[in-house]
């Protein structure tokens, strides 16, 4: 597996898959990296992905003044060695000043899908997002990008990116990875209690009976009333639980006919953060 650290080797690298007729897929991570992450390298190599490149970046622009970039967990040996057993080609791992070099001074704001949910939780957060991953696919020129389902808004903003700004890459949704229990598999996990890390498994296990409800036509306002009920009572701090239009993030008051539905929310336990989604 090469490891870049700089544009020039980056763009050698990239070139040399090309020229060798391997068609390249990106994997943008910020490290910590788990059985979600390794997924979207496998998913990208049964999309067709002849060489796989995962970055590494911890970006301090989609981070909120008061949350966790200090505190985000780095573990870049231990994240090495899991992409080498996943097969990967590639780590790309840009320092702050590779990727934000002084004097910049772009950055993508996408709109529709950015409204609301995160993009109100976390002011900027989006931009943060969409910038960084603008970045990624023009530095890395893939013709593939993976992304995982759990991070589902997120998903909806850089599809909508990639589309709006013309960029010939594919972007490849996956699957949620979760735990035995059925709590998504994410690198903020590490940092619940034991106590909390055993109550986690309802924020799922509640968003899929409140989804089995909606689909069978229940109301939708009652049953995330009791789902979020539910939540409190067990000692979440729910941000939202919402019905959406899947791929525009725009919330639905009842079950539509047509077209696909999400559920969403984001739930704080103690310390920690949980976001999890589901179709309807
Ligand atoms: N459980 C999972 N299943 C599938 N994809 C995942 C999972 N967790 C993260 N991903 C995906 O991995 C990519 C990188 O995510 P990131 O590095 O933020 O990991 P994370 O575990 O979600 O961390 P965080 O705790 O910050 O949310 C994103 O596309 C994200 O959706
Ligand atoms: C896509 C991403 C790597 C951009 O920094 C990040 O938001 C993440 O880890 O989901
Ligand atoms: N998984 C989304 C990245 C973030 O929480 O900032």
């Amino acid at each position: 597996m090469q490891i870049c650290r700089d544009l020039p080797s980056l763009r050698a690298a990239t070139a040399a898959f090309r020229a060798a007729g391997r068609r390249l897929a990106v994997v943008p991570t910020m490290g910590a990296l788990h059985e979600g992450h390794l997924a979207l390298i496998g998913a990208a190599r049964a999309a067709g992905a002849g060489a796989v490149a995962a970055s590494i970046f911890v970006n301090p622009l989609q981070f909120g003044p008061n949350e966790d970039l200090a505190r985000y967990p780095r573990d870049e040996e231990g994240d090495l060695a899991k992409l080498r057993a996943a097969g990967c080609d590639l780590a790309w791992l840009p320092p702050v000043e590779v990727m934000y070099p002084p004097g910049n001074a772009t950055v993508i704001e996408v709109a529709g899908p950015s409204a609301g949910w995160e993009g109100d939780a976390r002011p900027g957060h989006f931009r943060g997002v969409a910038t960084v991953c603008c970045k990624l696919f023009l530095q890395s020129q893939a013709e593939l990008a993976a992304f995982g389902e759990k991070d589902w808004q997120q998903l909806q903003v850089v599809t909508r990116m990639a589309a709006d700004l013309d960029i010939p890459i594919r972007i490849l949704p996956v699957p949620t990875v979760r735990e035995a229990d059925g709590l998504a598999m994410s690198s903020r996990n590490r940092f619940l209690s034991p106590q909390e890390r055993a109550t986690a498994p309802l924020l799922h296990r509640a968003m899929t009976e409140a989804a089995a409800a909606i689909g069978a036509g229940a109301p939708v306002a009652a049953t995330l009333e009791g789902a979020l009920a539910r939540l409190r009572g067990a000692g979440f701090a729910p941000d939202y639980l919402a019905l959406v239009e899947a791929e525009t993030m725009r919330p639905l008051a009842a079950r539509r006919e047509q077209g696909p539905m999400r559920l969403i929310a984001a739930a704080r336990l103690g310390t920690v953060r949980l976001l999890d989604n589901i179709a309807v």
